[in-house]
């Protein structure tokens, strides 16, 4: 259609200028992204219809309202002119979906608005506010009213100057004192981040020939570099990805009802408990603009607790300078703190983040059940705790939900939403338009120990043990799950948090501690295979980085860079020693696989127990809440792209070398989607009966 009215336009002596605009007040979101699946689109290419834009001999002007994304903005590129309404966001995204962007604009964008500001917008595919956007050259002009009109008068204005300086492919790409220097950093830069993810650095590469290459030189660059990522499997990744992500907006509770919508315009929430995860919590609330209450214990929590949050708001707030938005927090009537129970008289919604301790869980719930209005919403922060439990201390069974955000919480996306037998469908979507609010990736599931996130970590980290056990390294287990992509390695990550974390939970559990009963056998529990390295290293103050010492040396309590640490190399040999186990080399292979499949294994164990909707809900938990590399898809449609038959033989390869643990065990759901014959990933749940109580 823009190629048909273009050259309509261009035929039409009577037609003196052109303006290009989106419907319904967006201008364009850029190529319909199920199109890059679909060989029928294979054969559209946008660039030539841009470069037809821009050789037009009438002056063609974009008016940019809501967005200008991807193909949008290159569309917007080819015309000469550029006007955006004050609140439009422009963006090339296309990095973010495995791609570069293909219709010229990796050889455009330069030439507009410099090297600098180009890369950083195509290599992170940011989106920037129109005011940004006028400061960058990006637009010729911003509005606060309407934009068609305001374009239009351009239009007007500038019919009869001359077109070619405002031709962005008959620009050259503005020279810096130093671009090879330049380029060799930002470079080393992007191949850091992108651990193994390829669009970062082909997106890269694009752009470096804009500046070593005329315009048409260029464009054939970028399009060779557009095929290579087009079928490199990543761009698949991370466009499942992308669909997941909106998919888990759509839940059903096991009654089949969906509530989509629930909107609250004024909302009182209280955060108990002002600890780790309460003060990121508080933080979230108040950057949603939503009023808060903060309560803790007592005074000496509630200073400490108040002082943390401060910091964290201050930071923010720094962030957000120069924006729109300004974070409102030194004013009572938005964030309170408070040791006085009688507040929780006129809160909407409350977030328990107290100690993980049933008792005091139940305890504080009690409490709010006779404290809190009859409407109020109760949810809490736990972390494994049975919800229905927590739920039985109450009155109202139905409005006690699971609300697990993620550690910091004031950074990570995720927030994982528990249904308990009792929940409401409207406490359920209400809990999920708070996470809409807060900016979260709220994922509905239901109620076991650990939930999805957790359940799923807890093989895996336990065959990371195994492994050390073996004969491996700390540090060799973490390169090879950081070289797959995590951000860190399962020991690493013990490390951050803290091992006495766990320590705490498997004393509760009675695996160790006073309550293990005597004569246990060291490396068994309960018929199963079990490692005690944790605990040893807890026993002997070893908790990781707060006490400089943990799987690694730090340069001091609180350090934050690990090194290697022989002591712990001798540790594991002499425990090997101990417990005559044999010292063998383990490859990366194995390693690899141990870990991955062992936690894909217990996600089909969920699906099958009706724990989660769909494999896009466990692969959506774990890009945004485990550091999963996004360009592999999440575990489960990594599962798919490995293929299920290999997954399975592997499993029952580890599983008969290890018949002592059950985790290596492949579920039965694994083996019936095998048995009919590898079904694709969006089939998979059509194969089960759907009869589970939890569904
Ligand atoms: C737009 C958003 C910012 C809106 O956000 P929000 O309001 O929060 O709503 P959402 O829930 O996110 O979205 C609502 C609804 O819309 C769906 N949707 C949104 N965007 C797209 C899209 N681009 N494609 C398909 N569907 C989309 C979304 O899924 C929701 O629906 P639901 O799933 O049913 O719930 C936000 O949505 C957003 O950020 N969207 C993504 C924007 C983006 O990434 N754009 C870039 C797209 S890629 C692109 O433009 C590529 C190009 O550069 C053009 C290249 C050429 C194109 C030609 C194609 C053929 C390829 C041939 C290769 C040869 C190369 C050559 O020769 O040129
Ligand atoms: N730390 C983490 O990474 C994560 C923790 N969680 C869960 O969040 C909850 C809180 O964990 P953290 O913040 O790490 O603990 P924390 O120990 O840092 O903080 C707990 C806070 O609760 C306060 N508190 C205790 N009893 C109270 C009472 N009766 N009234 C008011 N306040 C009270 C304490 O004073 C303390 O400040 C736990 O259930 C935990 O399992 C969930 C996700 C991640």
């Amino acid at each position: 259609a823009l190629e048909d009215g273009l050259k309509k336009a261009d035929a039409d002596p009577s037609v003196k200028a052109v303006m290009i605009c989106g419907e319904n007040g967006k201008f364009s979101a850029g190529a319909d992204i199920r199109g890059f699946s679909s060989p029928k689109t294979l054969g559209v290419a946008l660039g030539p219809i841009v470069s037809l834009i821009e050789s037009s001999e009438k002056p063609v002007v974009a008016a940019i309202e809501g967005v200008a994304l991807g193909g949008g903005l290159e569309v917007a590129l080819g015309c000469h002119y550029r006007v955006a309404h004050a609140k439009a966001r422009m963006g090339l995204p296309e990095v973010t979906i495995g791609l570069l962007p293909g219709a010229e604009g990796t050889q455009r964008l330069p030439r507009l608005i410099g090297v600098p500001a180009a890369l950083d917008m195509i290599t992170t595919g940011k989106h920037i506010p129109a005011t940004e956007a006028l400061k960058l050259g990006l637009v010729d002009e911003i509005v606060e009213e309407n934009t068609i009109e305001a374009a239009i008068r351009l239009a007007n204005k500038v019919i009869g100057q001359p077109l070619g300086p405002r031709r962005l492919s008959l620009k050259p790409v503005p020279k810096l004192p130093n671009m090879e220097a330049f380029l060799q950093e930002a470079q080393v830069k992007v191949k850091r981040q992108a651990r193994g993810f390829l669009a970062p650095e082909l997106c890269f590469q694009a752009v470096q020939a804009a500046t070593q290459r005329p315009f048409a030189e260029g464009v054939r660059r970028e399009r060779e570099l557009f095929q290579v990522l087009l079928s490199s499997g990543q761009a698949q990744a991370l466009q499942y990805a992308f669909f997941a992500e909106r998919a888990v907006h759509r839940w059903a509770t096991p009654g089949g009802i969906n509530l989509l919508f629930i909107i609250f315009d004024s909302i009182l929430l209280l955060s108990l408990g002002l600890g780790t995860m309460g003060q990121g919590i508080v933080t979230s609330l108040v950057k949603a603009n939503i009023p808060v209450v903060a309560l803790e214990q007592n005074l000496e929590y509630l200073n400490k607790g108040r002082k943390a949050v401060m910091v964290l708001l201050e930071r923010e707030a720094k962030k957000m300078e120069g924006g729109a938005q300004k974070l409102d927090f030194h004013n009572p009537a938005r964030l309170q703190f408070t040791v006085d129970f009688n507040l929780l008289h006129d809160v909407d919604l409350v977030i328990e983040a107290v100690f993980e301790n049933m008792a005091l869980k139940k305890e504080i719930f009690h409490k709010l059940s006779n404290i809190c209005k009859p409407g109020a919403l109760l949810c809490t922060n736990t972390s494994a705790l049975d919800i229905d439990e927590i739920a039985s201390a109450t009155s109202r069974p139905q409005q006690v939900i699971g609300t697990h955000f993620f550690s910091p919480a004031h950074v990570m996306r995720l927030l994982e939403i528990i249904y308990g037998r009792h929940t409401s469908p409207s406490a359920i979507a209400t809990a999920m338009q708070l996470a809409k609010d807060m900016k979260k990736v709220g994922v509905v599931v239901g109620n076991c120990f650990g939930f999805v996130g957790n359940r799923m970590m807890f093989p895996y980290v336990e065959q990371a043990v195994f492994l050390l056990e073996e004969g491996s390294r700390p540090e060799a287990v973490d390169q090879v799950l950081e070289d797959f992509g995590f951000k860190i390695g399962p020991f690493r990550m013990s490390d951050l948090a803290g091992l006495d974390v766990g320590w705490r939970s498997r004393k509760g559990q009675g695996l160790t501690g006073p309550s293990l009963p005597a004569g246990s056998s060291a490396r068994q529990r309960r018929g199963q295979r079990y490692s005690p390295l944790p605990d040893l290293l807890c026993e002997r103050g070893r908790f990781g980085q707060k006490t400089g010492k943990g799987w690694y040396q730090y340069e001091r309590a609180g350090g934050r860079t690990a090194t290697p640490d022989p002591w712990i190399h001798g540790f594991l040999s002499q425990y090997r020693d101990t417990h005559r186990i044999e010292t063998r080399y383990i490859d990366q292979e194995e390693i690899l696989e141990r870990c991955l499949f062992s936690l894909i294994n217990e996600g089909f164990a969920i699906l099958a127990e009706g724990i989660a909707s769909g494999p896009e809900h466990l692969d959506v938990i774990y890009l945004n809440g485990y550091g999963w590399p996004k360009h592999r898809g999440g575990p489960m449609f990594y599962a798919s792209t490995v293929g299920l038959p290999r997954v399975l033989a592997k499993l029952q390869k580890y599983s008969e070398a290890h018949p002592d643990v059950p985790k290596l065990r492949p579920s039965a759901f694994l083996k019936k989607l095998v048995a009919v014959g590898n079904a694709p990933l969006k089939e998979w749940m059509s194969y089960l009966s759907r009869q589970s109580p939890k569904l």
